[in-house]
């Protein structure tokens, strides 16, 4: 079982977590995690806080030789605004409990109803931690996982559809349908042609069109596990193109507000200068795809283990996030069935396969061996510089509120954060279906599922 909890106040000293489960002799790669810490730090939006800060990770335990050992892993990540708020935020008698009080709450924040449950009257109690500081943790801890799902031949994709009014078209197809490379290897092992139109014309098996050609001929990936030394595949069927969903991760890092629609990106872009000038703050909506998912993940007999359930609370557990979307999500409901469940397909080559994906790779709770497709929607940052209305808490004066500083827009933050939960809910799946105490062990016990699912499926 994989858990892992954190800790930490956003002008403490440090956040902390504690993982557990993961395996023995996963590489943890600190300069991914790094990466990953720096990419939730970025986004167009930003407030004045991302500059103080320099998020990097430090490994307390569990790991030896860059190598995680088995034993629980704690990592800590410094918080560098704590040098300003040492005073005010010591864990000892001598705080200076009297200045920085907090006693106006912010619409759309923590702040209230976290006073009248816990009886702070400084409610600078509750926002040190409903901060979303708390998700750069979430981030390491995800880029954890998101290294073991590597390992087992699964990747992890997010990017930014919507912010405010600005959104990517969806009238066009997006270049992240597919990325995956059709059939590793074919029943004699060896790679295998597919060619396109074999159903009929204008069928790519289910693929994008290859570009400038007709027929696609794929070799097998490979994924080397640092312990073992083991590169060959984990799975005989569909595997991600590795090279193609780096491509469009560079292109979705070179985009401020990381978004694949360099137009979408730039009118997302105004949006934001707009609502910086106003005063106001805006939120949107961001997608996280998964590639090479072994169809059964999940699964259909109990509520807690559809997979579609987990993830959701997964995304929902992000401060801000207020609505998720899987495959078509709420467009489905506005339709009639005929045009919205993904027909099934087969030939002896190629196994089952669908020439649609509007579930989202997701069928019963379970992977259905489509990428996966979810969407969540974040709300406007709370904090405005535009005064809401709100009502003192000693007091009980009314007043406008007034704020320092401030995120005016965290939706490309927030799909780091996406990325990191999505890729701990499926790595905490694959442990509780593949689990093993090494990660050679995990692997082997994938490889052995995807032989049984390729041969119920040929
Ligand atoms: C990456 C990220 C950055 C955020 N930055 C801010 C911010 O600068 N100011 C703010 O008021 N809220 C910010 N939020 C949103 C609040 O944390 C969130 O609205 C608050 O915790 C209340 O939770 P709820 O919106 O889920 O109800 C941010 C959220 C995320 C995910
Ligand atoms: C610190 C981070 O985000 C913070 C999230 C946040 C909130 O209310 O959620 C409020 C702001 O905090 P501060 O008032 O210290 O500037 C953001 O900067 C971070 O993402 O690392």
């Amino acid at each position: 079982m994989l858990r892992f909890l954190t800790a930490g106040e956003s002008h403490g000293p440090a956040l902390t977590a504690i993982v557990e489960g993961l395996p023995a002799g996963l590489p943890v790669a600190v300069d991914y995690v790094n990466q990953q810490l720096a990419r939730r730090q970025g986004g167009y939006g930003r407030g004045g806080r991302m500059q103080i800060e320099r998020d990097r990770v430090r490994f307390l335990a569990g790991v030896r030789g860059g190598l995680t050992m088995g034993s629980p892993v704690a990592l800590q990540i410094e918080n560098r605004d704590w040098a300003n708020w040492q005073e005010i935020m010591s864990a000892g008698e001598d705080a200076r409990l009297d200045q920085r009080l907090v006693t106006r709450p912010r619409p759309g924040h923590a702040d209230l109803p976290g006073a009248l449950k816990y009886g702070h009257r400084d409610m600078r109690n509750v926002l040190e931690r409903s901060s979303a500081r708390e998700t750069a943790a979430r981030v390491a801890v995800g880029a954890l996982a998101g290294r073991l799902l590597a390992e087992l031949g699964v990747e992890v994709l997010g990017h930014v559809v919507r912010i405010g009014a600005a959104a990517v078209p969806d009238d066009i197809p997006s270049p992240l349908d597919g990325l995956t490379l059709p059939d590793a290897g074919g029943p004699d092992g060896k790679p295998r042609e597919i060619v396109a139109g074999e159903n009929g014309p204008g069928d790519t098996g289910g693929k994008p069109a290859p570009p400038g050609g007709e027929a696609l001929v794929c070799g097998a990936v490979e994924y080397r596990s640092a312990q073992s030394g083991d590169v060959s595949p984990v799975a005989p069927l569909d595997q991600p193109d590795t090279a193609a969903i780096n491509h469009w991760r560079e292109i979705i890092a070179a985009s401020p507000v990381f978004c694949v629609h360099p137009a979408a990106g730039e009118a997302m872009m105004r949006e934001i200068d707009r609502a910086r000038e106003a005063g106001d703050s805006l939120g949107g909506v961001f997608e996280i795809r998964v590639y090479g998912l072994p169809p059964g993940l999940g699964s259909c007999v109990q509520w807690d283990r559809r997979l579609d359930g987990r993830l959701a609370g997964a995304l929902m557990s992000i401060q801000a996030i207020k609505g998720v979307e899987v495959g078509l999500g709420f467009t489905a409901a506005a339709r009639p069935g005929s045009q919205v469940h993904d027909e099934i397909f087969h030939t002896p080559g190629r196994g089952f396969y669908r020439r649609t994906n509007n579930a989202g790779g997701l069928e019963g709770g379970m992977a259905n061996g489509e990428p996966l497709v979810v969407r969540a929607a974040m709300k406007p940052i709370p904090t405005l510089y535009k005064p809401l209305r709100s009502v003192d808490l000693i007091t009980k004066e009314p007043f406008a509120a007034s704020v320092e500083r401030s995120d005016v827009c965290a939706v490309p933050a927030a799909c780091v954060v996406g990325e990191a939960v999505v890729a701990w809910e499926l790595a905490a799946a694959c442990a509780e279906k593949f689990g093993g105490d090494t990660l050679a062990e995990m692997r082997d016990n994938l490889r052995r599922y995807w032989a049984e699912v390729r041969s119920r499926t040929l």
